[in-house]
């Protein structure tokens, strides 16, 4: 398998629109080999819902703290355990930083929940948009899942394509699927041991990742911010659109989590990464918005048994097994994904249960 390097253009740009036999393999290729990849956005997600939703997401994050508090994580008003607000420094993404990260963050569950999520009344003003948003995005992850299902080649017999979306069928149940709104304050002149979302990788099967701009005068190749870590060691920037002649949008970035890596035995990477800031001349950021879909599959599937010799017989790194969990000694456990994501969320907000 080649490896990569520093090099942010080798983040491959998707295009899921035409059908190809090739599409499967440049998904699986890019997912074992980077752990990140672009899709090209021609109406995958219209950019003007992705807009609307970036200035949704503005007028709540710039609202009085009053808003905001009543529905703080794990909250009773915000629906419970990984739902609702997250003020600033409340939350490290890097287990070994004491300070949290210098960021506020709202987490959304599945729309299809019963009673649904209560929300603050600015986004509850824009729940349909943000209903519709969450339905599109889940449909690309479980387009990207199919393609991945193909690249493995699962029998039919046993599920084919659909294997993994399946198993990420809301329909069937509650999961661990989070639609988080992302805002990073304005600096006034950064603290350089300090960086806005401390190094990690992603929980759940696929993330799919927006940012805007930060400033009018940004360019869509701007960095951003966003860096993931190369197996050199070294910090690559992701840019917001790594090809602004040939991409009228910003490709949609895709990027594998750990549970997805971990049911595939290692063969999908899940790459760290971590957000930095990004000072103008003055020594000053500008406020940072970003949106994340984590895409988890349903709480009580069971993360074993991939019917692909691909999987099967992938022999792995040391280094990526042992973060996974897949280390010697251990042996092989069998997790649900609810008990994967528990496992996790636990190191997070340090959750007892
Ligand atoms: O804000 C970003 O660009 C990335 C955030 C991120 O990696 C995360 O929330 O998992
Ligand atoms: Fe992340």
């Amino acid at each position: 398998m080649t490896s990569f390097n520093a090099q942010k253009s080798d983040i491959p740009v998707i295009d899921i629109s035409i059908p190809s036999s090739e599409t499967p393999h440049q998904i699986l290729h890019a997912a074992s080999t980077y752990g990140f990849l672009f899709i090209k956005n021609d109406n995958v997600i219209p950019q003007q819902d992705i807009d609307r939703m970036f200035d949704v997401s503005r007028n709540f994050f710039h609202s009085p703290i009053s808003e905001k508090a009543p529905y703080s994580i794990h909250s009773e008003t915000s629906g419970g355990k990984n739902r609702g607000w997250v003020g600033m420094q409340a939350e490290s993404l890097n287990e070994h930083e004491k300070q949290g990260d210098p960021k506020e963050a709202f987490n959304m569950a599945e729309p299809t929940i019963e009673p649904p999520q209560p929300l603050p009344p600015i986004l509850d003003a824009s729940r349909d948009l943000i209903t519709s948003f969450q339905t599109q995005c889940h449909a690309l992850c479980n387009t990207i899942l199919t393609h991945l299902a193909a690249a493995l080649d699962i029998a039919s017999s046993s599920g084919g394509a659909h294997w993994f979306a399946e198993r990420h069928d809301q329909l069937k149940g509650t999961s661990g699927t989070i639609f988080r709104l992302l805002y990073y304050p304005p600096t006034k002149g950064s603290d350089s041991t300090s960086i806005r979302a401390g190094a990690h990788s992603d929980y759940g099967s696929l993330t799919l990742l927006f940012r805007k701009p930060t400033t009018s005068s940004q360019t869509n190749l701007s960095e951003n911010g966003l860096e993931l870590l190369t197996p050199s060691g070294s910090w690559s920037p992701v840019p917001i659109n790594p090809s602004p002649s040939t991409l009228s949008n910003p490709p949609i970035l895709v990027n594998i989590g750990d549970l997805l890596s971990f049911w595939t035995r290692g063969l999908l990477r899940s790459t760290v990464h971590r957000v930095v800031f990004n000072e103008n001349e003055n020594g000053r950021s500008a406020e940072r918005y970003s949106m994340a879909y984590f895409c988890h599959p349903v709480d009580d599937a069971v993360l074993e048994g991939i019917p692909s010799t691909l999987v099967q017989e992938f022999e792995g790194e040391d280094e990526q097994r042992r973060k996974l969990g897949l280390g010697e000694g251990e042996g092989e456990v069998v997790l649900t994904a609810r008990q994967h994501l528990d496992r996790r969320l636990r190191v997070t907000y340090g959750l007892k249960e």
